[in-house]
C-alpha cells in the first residue's frame, strides 16, 4: 500500500439491484493530484464519486479515503471533503458572502471567508446576488464554496459544462492553485481536451470497470494503433473500439 495515497480502492464493487454499476475497481490517488475520470454515459463515474465521497458504501472490496475505511466510517470523511454538485445553484438568491457563510455552516472545519473571496477574486462581489453575476463569477463562487471547510479532497462532477473557453481556463487555473496548496482533486468530465491538459492521471471506465489508468501522455502512447489524442484513447478504452484492453 502506498502511504502517500489519499485514496486506496481495492476491488471495489457497487450494484443497484441487478445492475453492477462499479465492478472490481482498484486504483490509488496520491495527495495533491488532479485525478480525472472519463467514460461513456452510464460507465459508473458518478457512482464511483459517490463511493469515494462516502455517500454510498461499497458492496465489496476495500476502500480507504483520507485514512477512513469507507465501509465502516464513511461518515467521518464528510468534514474533510467537499463536492461540487448542481445543488450549489440553490445559492442563486443569496449574495456571495451569504452563500459561503451558509455552506460553511454545514461543517465544523472552517476557513477564513474573506481570504477565500480574495483568493478567488470575489471580494468586489461579496455583497452581490449570485444569480446576477456572470457565468464565470458564479462558477468561481461554486469553487469557493467547495473549499469553505478547508477540505483535503474535492470531488467535481462535470463542473465546467456550459462555460465559455476563457471561463474554463480561469476555472482550471484556480484548480491548479488548489492543487499547489496540496488539495487532491477528483474530477469527472466529458471534455477530453481539458482533461488531457490538466489532469496528472486519468482513469478510464467502461461498463463499471477501470480499463486504463495513467498519465494522459502515457495513455496516448499506450495505444497499439499509435493514436495521438485523448479522443483516440477514449475510443480505444472507453468505447472499446478494436476490443479495448482491460487493466
Ligand atoms: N440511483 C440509481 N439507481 C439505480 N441505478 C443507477 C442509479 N444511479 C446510477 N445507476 C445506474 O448505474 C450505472 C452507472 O451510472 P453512473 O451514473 O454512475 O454512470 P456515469 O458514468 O456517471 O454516467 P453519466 O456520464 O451519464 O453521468 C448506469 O447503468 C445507471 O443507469
Amino acid at each position: 500500500m502506498d502511504h502517500d495515497a489519499i485514496i486506496h480502492a481495492d476491488r471495489v464493487s457497487k450494484h443497484y439491484g441487478a445492475n453492477n454499476a462499479v465492478k472490481q475497481v482498484s486504483f490509488q490517488v496520491n495527495r495533491g493530484e488532479i485525478f480525472g475520470l472519463i467514460g461513456k454515459n452510464g460507465a459508473g463515474k458518478s457512482t464511483l464519486l459517490e463511493l469515494l465521497s462516502g455517500n454510498l458504501a461499497p458492496d465489496e472490496g476495500s476502500l480507504r479515503v483520507h485514512g477512513f475505511d469507507m465501509r465502516a466510517e464513511g461518515h467521518k470523511l464528510k468534514e474533510h471533503i467537499n463536492i461540487f454538485s448542481q445543488s450549489t445553484s440553490l445559492v442563486d438568491r443569496l449574495t456571495v458572502r451569504e452563500a459561503l457563510d451558509m455552506f460553511q455552516g454545514f461543517y465544523s472545519r472552517h476557513c477564513d471567508i474573506d481570504a477565500v473571496m480574495e483568493q478567488f477574486g470575489l471580494t468586489p462581489y461579496a455583497d452581490k446576488i449570485v444569480r446576477r453575476l456572470s457565468g464565470g463569477l458564479r462558477q468561481r463562487t461554486t469553487l469557493a464554496i467547495a473549499i469553505v471547510n478547508d477540505p483535503a479532497l474535492i470531488f467535481l462532477d462535470e463542473p465546467t459544462t456550459g462555460l465559455d473557453v476563457q471561463t474554463k481556463k480561469e476555472y482550471w487555473a484556480i484548480l491548479s492553485s488548489l492543487r499547489l496548496q496540496g488539495k487532491t482533486i477528483v474530477i469527472v468530465s466529458h471534455d477530453l481536451t481539458e482533461m488531457q491538459a490538466h489532469c496528472d492521471r486519468i482513469g478510464v471506465m467502461r461498463e463499471g470497470r477501470f480499463v486504463a489508468c495513467n498519465e494522459p501522455s502515457l495513455l496516448i502512447s499506450s495505444l497499439p494503433s499509435g493514436g495521438l489524442t485523448m479522443e483516440a484513447v477514449y475510443m480505444h478504452y472507453a468505447v472499446g473500439e478494436a476490443g479495448g484492453v482491460e487493466v
